[in-house]
């Protein structure tokens, strides 16, 4: 009899230790930087949770077919697999990282946060835009740095994304922050705008055009929607100076890059300011904003890798109590992989996603 009691308490002091540390590592470790969501809450987006195996299938057969590999070279194809994308990634990009959906140099001293800040307040500043104007952020994903961009100059920004469950997200934080009344979010493609010509005094995209399989098409949108003399600026997603097209290594980097990331292709940076000026933008700068002094962009994403793979274990443990949808275990780890090649790209040198382009539609 003692036996089995002494057999009980171990059981039950065992499970109480499990079942809190699971606890702990889901409902509180496991959250975002800006508590956006948590691991218990993760789903496919807009996709119903039994979608969301097939929705990544489906997305990541399109990097396996085609000349290259890559169905993705078809370009009227591009803007509904990015929508399936962010559907799949969303909700983890707010758990692991937060509400901006970028990278940002990293700041001695700074926390990620504020080097975040610091980096969207940069963008409009270049925009020299007056509070209370009307200023578009393209590709604005669930609203980050709308509503720094908005706090910070006062302007009123409209959003668009192609993504109907961004829009959600982005319309329910804006609310929460207070700044619904100058924070607008639209569902739409940014190829195809539904804005008037000449109606914003100013313009911005972060890290969103790199999904445009044709860049003259949003910069051509973009500058229609401009009024004259109003300014735009971009941080892009390019191949650097660095990058060798005949290096297997460079390629496979790339490659993988590209994957990970529902992108069409990496453009140079060299096509940046070309194509703005086909469009019929005057290219006023033109730099790449992770180049000393600025220290490393990706520093951030070495530092997590634990923290990654600690969420993969929460992950994991969360689909198989069915509490996580089926086919979130295989969107975490193609994001692990594209960890790694993102960190590739920036010790190598080959691959930035800041190349700053500012632009103005003339008078
Ligand atoms: C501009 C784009 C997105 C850039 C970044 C915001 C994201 C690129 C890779 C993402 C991540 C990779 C690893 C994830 C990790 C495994 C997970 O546990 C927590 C989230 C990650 C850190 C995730 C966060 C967002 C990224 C850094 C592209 C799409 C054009
Ligand atoms: C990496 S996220 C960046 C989001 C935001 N700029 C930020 O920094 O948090 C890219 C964004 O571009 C949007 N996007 C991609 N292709 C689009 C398209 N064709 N039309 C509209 N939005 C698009 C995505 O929906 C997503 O919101």
């Amino acid at each position: 009899m003692e036996f089995f009691k002494e057999l009980l308490t171990i059981f039950c002091t065992t499970t109480l230790l499990f079942g809190g540390g699971f606890c702990y590592f889901t409902f509180l470790f496991g959250s975002a930087e800006q508590k956006g969501k948590r691991a218990v809450q993760l789903s496919g987006g807009s996709l119903p949770k039994e979608k969301v195996q097939e929705g990544y299938d489906r997305y990541s057969s399109f990097f396996e077919r085609g000349p290259n590999g890559n169905e993705m070279d078809s370009s009227d194809k591009v803007p509904a697999l990015v929508d399936t994308f962010y559907d799949l990634v969303t909700d983890i990009y707010e758990w692991g990282w937060g509400q901006s959906f970028h990278f940002s140099p990293r700041i001695p001293r700074k926390s990620n946060r504020d080097a975040t800040r610091i980096h969207e307040e940069m963008a409009v500043n270049l925009l020299n835009v007056e509070p209370g104007a009307r200023i578009l952020d393209v590709g604005c994903g669930v609203g980050g740095p709308m509503r720094t961009i908005a706090a910070h100059s006062g302007a009123n920004v409209v959003g668009i994304t192609i993504n109907e469950y961004q829009v959600e997200r982005a319309q329910a934080h804006n609310k929460k922050a207070g700044l619904d009344s100058m924070c607008e979010v639209v569902c739409g493609n940014f190829l195809k705008m539904p804005f008037d010509d000449n109606s914003f005094e100013g313009a911005y995209s972060i890290e969103a055009t790199c999904h445009a399989p044709k860049l003259e098409e949003v910069y051509g949108e973009i500058y229609r929607v401009l009024k004259p003399g109003s300014f735009y600026v971009s941080y892009e997603w390019v191949t650097t100076e660095l990058y060798n097209s005949d290096d297997p290594k460079h390629i496979e980097i790339i490659r993988g890059i590209e994957r990970g990331n529902a992108l069409p292709g990496l453009r140079s940076y060299k096509d940046i300011a070309k194509i703005a000026n086909k469009v019929g933008f005057e290219v006023i700068k033109e730099s790449d904003l992770a180049k000393p002094p600025a220290e490393p962009w990706w520093t951030r994403l070495k530092m997590g890798r634990i923290a990654h793979w600690r969420n993969h274990v929460v992950v994991t443990i969360l689909s198989w109590l069915r509490i996580a949808p089926k086919g979130v275990i295989d969107v975490h780890h193609m994001l692990l992989v594209t960890a790694d090649y993102l960190a590739k790209g920036g010790d190598t040198g080959i691959f930035t996603p800041m190349h700053m382009i500012l632009c103005r539609k003339p008078e």
